[in-house]
């Protein structure tokens, strides 16, 4: 995209907000190195195999507590048994920043207390299928920074996979921020344009993306 053109911030749906360039490139650089720590362990980085016998595309990895199709627990059962890596501070402040930006509250901001990050690597064909985001037992909403390869990204319905959804095009430093009466709406990514990562990201190839939650889940 071109920098010298602004793109601005839009409300997409009713608690659904994009924010065009709102990570820096430095603070996206800090949060690609961290990813990379992560995506080592302890738990590695994986393809996500589902219940059916599927395997996700993207590659995930988790911080705080471990996703498996279709729960949180804080040991990988599904992948080596080793527990999620801790939660930092930081990144629960980066959470609250951005629900603070996104819609212009700062109480909504304060409020909001992540404790999952689920970051997700698109390499080559892989994309993302319509889903909701229904693990979690609080309507907080969910924010997500993206990083590298700019995508389409598909924001549906809370009703159905399918139409009426509105196509945006995310790239890196974008931050999309969906709660609200969003927070259960269908969505996914059809589309990695592949090549288009500005090398100051800190990703040489690919599309990372990094979604923050609330399970409501205790301890
Ligand atoms: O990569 C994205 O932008 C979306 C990721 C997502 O929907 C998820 O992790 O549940
Ligand atoms: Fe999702």
């Amino acid at each position: 995209m071109d920098a010298l053109i602004p793109r601005p911030r839009a409300l997409l749906a009713p608690g659904a907000v994009h924010v065009p360039g709102w990570l820096s490139p430095q603070r996206g650089r800090a949060l690609v190195e961290a990813c990379r720590g992560w995506a080592t362990g302890p738990v590695p980085m994986r393809h996500t195999r589902l219940p059916r016998g599927g395997v996700m595309s993207v590659q995930t990895v988790c911080v705080g507590w471990h996703w498996q199709p279709y729960r949180y627990t804080r040991i990988a059962t599904d992948v080596n048994g080793a527990r999620v890596a801790p939660f930092p501070d930081w990144l629960a402040d980066l959470g609250r920043a951005a629900v603070a930006d996104a819609y212009e509250d700062e109480a909504a901001g304060a409020a909001y207390h992540p404790d999952v990050a689920l970051i997700n690597f698109y390499e080559g064909p892989a994309t993302m299928g319509m889903h909701q985001d229904k693990d979690e037992r609080t309507t907080d909403p969910v924010v997500s920074l993206s990083i590298g390869d700019r995508c389409v990204f598909r924001l549906g319905n809370t009703q159905t996979r399918t139409k009426p959804y509105t196509d945006v095009e995310l790239d890196s430093g974008d931050l999309l921020v969906f709660g609200g009466g969003s927070r259960f709406a269908y969505h996914g990514v059809p589309k990695v344009h592949p090549h288009t990562a500005d090398p100051e990201s800190g990703l040489a190839r690919g599309r990372l993306n990094l979604t923050l939650r609330v399970t409501g889940l205790p301890g």
